[in-house]
């Protein structure tokens, strides 16, 4: 299939186990997968780096243990990349975007930010995913040095306005409700008539 124009472009981002895939699936789920489709900037890197190393790609897209092992060299191999080219997962992934929603599950850092205002700017909008340690704990997160205090991790901390916050915890008001401005928007810009399709919880 072959990539389809952008209507509205979501950039996800959030620390490890904040519950970006998640969330992202639950907008999929609510939108459909005629309306959106999730672009993982991580997939063409796994792709590469799982064929280069003899890996399991499929475990290292998951959400399991399998892919912290690698974790911290994969962040290695992905920055010599970027370096010489900040846009070139951006490039990737979105050739498998085929809906006029496109998720981006896992902005990291300020280029991948860039790289879609500027090649995409009517349509990008930034979307940050919170969850406290407690509760990233509680999914399987550990502080690992090296990893949560890097760029991967922290690229996004500071310097940018994110045009939504959503909060993924038992405690905060369900996702529903929290995203219905997010989906609003979509509706309205894949041209869909919102009382056509789901009732907004
Ligand atoms: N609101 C939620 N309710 C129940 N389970 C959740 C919720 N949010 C996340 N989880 C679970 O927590 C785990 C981590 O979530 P997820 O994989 O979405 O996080 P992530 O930010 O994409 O993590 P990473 O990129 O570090 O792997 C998953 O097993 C997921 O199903
Ligand atoms: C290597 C890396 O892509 C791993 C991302 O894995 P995940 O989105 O946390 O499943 C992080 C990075 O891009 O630096």
């Amino acid at each position: 299939m072959e990539t389809t124009a952008p209507k509205l472009i979501l950039l996800f981002s959030g620390k490890r186990k904040s519950g970006k895939d998640y969330v992202t699936d639950f907008i999929h789920k609510r939108l459909g997968p005629e309306l959106c489709c999730i672009l993982r900037l991580s997939a063409p890197l796994k792709e590469q780096y799982a064929q280069e190393n003899g890996l399991d790609y499929g475990l290292l897209l998951g959400p399991g243990s399998y892919k912290e092992q690698y974790r911290a060299d994969m962040i290695a191999w992905g920055e010599q990349r970027r370096q010489r080219d900040p846009g070139f997962f951006c490039r990737l992934a979105q050739k498998s975007a085929t809906r006029p929603v496109w998720i981006v599950s896992d902005a990291r850092r300020l280029s991948d930010l860039q790289w879609f205002r500027s090649e995409y700017p009517s349509q990008s909008r930034s979307v940050r995913v919170e969850a406290s340690q407690e509760t990233r704990r509680k999914r399987g997160w550990e502080f690992t040095a090296g990893i949560d205090d890097a760029e991967s991790e922290c690229g996004l901390d500071q310097g940018v306005q994110f045009d939504w916050t959503i909060f993924n915890e038992d405690s905060a008001p369900p996702l529903g409700e929290q995203l219905k401005e997010l989906l609003s928007l979509a509706l309205e810009r894949a041209g869909v008539d919102e009382s056509s399709t789901f009732s907004s919880q």
